[in-house]
């Protein structure tokens, strides 16, 4: 059964305005998926910012090969597992494949996985004309969003694979203007994954709202890694920009607590997580 610990010290709640206010001062974000209440109360003991409830569940949880089979009935479950984990972290879901397929399946999806779920901010993959306008229609209606730009894994199939992007000069000139399109649509937050770390770097730069990079370099405003990746028990091969964080420690608790102070301290990424 899961308890909830009572006697942890109390720590101030993560929001929204908080992170525009981390990304002002310098200090680093740390985000790490969780899929369920024990590994979400792990995650907030160690001081972890933002929760992901990410739709990389469907491979880690489920076992497929891509992210495209999860519904949203399964994301709105795993959503409600790991909000009763946390206390002080902020929760952030992914919209699954095809819930933003129009604008107002975004906003029934949105209300669902915030008034069901108990998530504070939806991400959504890309910077197509409907996301925009998905983007904009929630945040109206107070549903903050985070955009997700780069390798975006539900475009598996347009990209041949989970490929890097960005590389050529044309694709890194695309990915700034994406960015700076889901930043003026109203997101409060970007994902930025598996681009070349000069791009993670123009990006971050580039924007007012925070970056949080996976695979995107050491320059963006924070971090983010599926947490099975960090515990080194993905079956298989993970990705390169990934790192087993319990290698050589004792406990998961210990294993994130080093993830937090790596991703704080600027040690992780190293240049051998980044792509050139
Ligand atoms: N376990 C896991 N970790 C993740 O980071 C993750 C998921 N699952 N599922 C959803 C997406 C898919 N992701 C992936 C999966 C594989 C690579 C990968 O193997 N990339 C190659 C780079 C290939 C290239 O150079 O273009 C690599 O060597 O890391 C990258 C992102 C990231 N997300
Ligand atoms: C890898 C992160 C960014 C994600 O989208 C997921 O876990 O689904
Ligand atoms: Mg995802």
């Amino acid at each position: 059964m899961y308890v909830e610990n009572a006697s942890a010290p109390a720590r101030k709640s993560v929001t929204v305005p908080g992170l525009h206010a981390m990304k002002a001062e310098g200090r680093k974000i740390v985000m790490l998926t969780a899929y369920d209440a024990s590994f979400a109360s792990q995650v907030e003991q160690a001081g972890v910012d933002i929760a992901l409830v990410g739709d990389s569940l469907g491979m880690v949880v489920q076992g497929h090969r891509s992210t495209l089979p999860v519904t949203l009935d399964q994301m709105v479950y795993h959503t409600a597992a790991v909000a009763r984990g946390l206390s002080a972290t902020l929760l952030v879901t992914d919209m699954p494949f095809m819930a933003d397929r129009d604008v107002s399946h975004a906003l029934e999806a949105g209300a669902r996985l915030v008034g069901e779920g108990g998530a504070a901010m939806v991400k959504i993959e890309g910077a197509a004309p409907h996301i925009l306008e998905s983007i904009h229609a929630l945040t109206e209606r107070a549903i903050p969003v985070c955009a997700h730009l780069g390798l975006t894994p539900q475009s598996v199939h347009k990209f041949g694979g989970f490929k890097i992007q960005g590389r050529a000069q044309d694709a890194a000139d695309r990915v700034v203007s994406e960015a700076l399109a889901v930043q003026q649509a109203g997101a409060d937050l970007l994902v930025l994954e598996g681009v070349p770390t000069v791009l993670g770097e123009r990006v971050t730069k580039a924007l007012h709202i925070p970056v949080i990079g996976i695979g995107a370099g050491p320059h963006c405003d924070g971090q983010v890694l599926v947490i099975y990746d960090m515990l080194g028990i993905t079956p298989g091969k993970r990705p390169k920009f990934s790192k087993d964080f319990l290698a050589g420690r004792h406990s998961v608790a210990e294993a994130i607590q080093a993830y937090v102070a790596d991703v704080r301290s600027g040690a992780f990424p190293a240049a051998e997580h980044g792509f050139n």
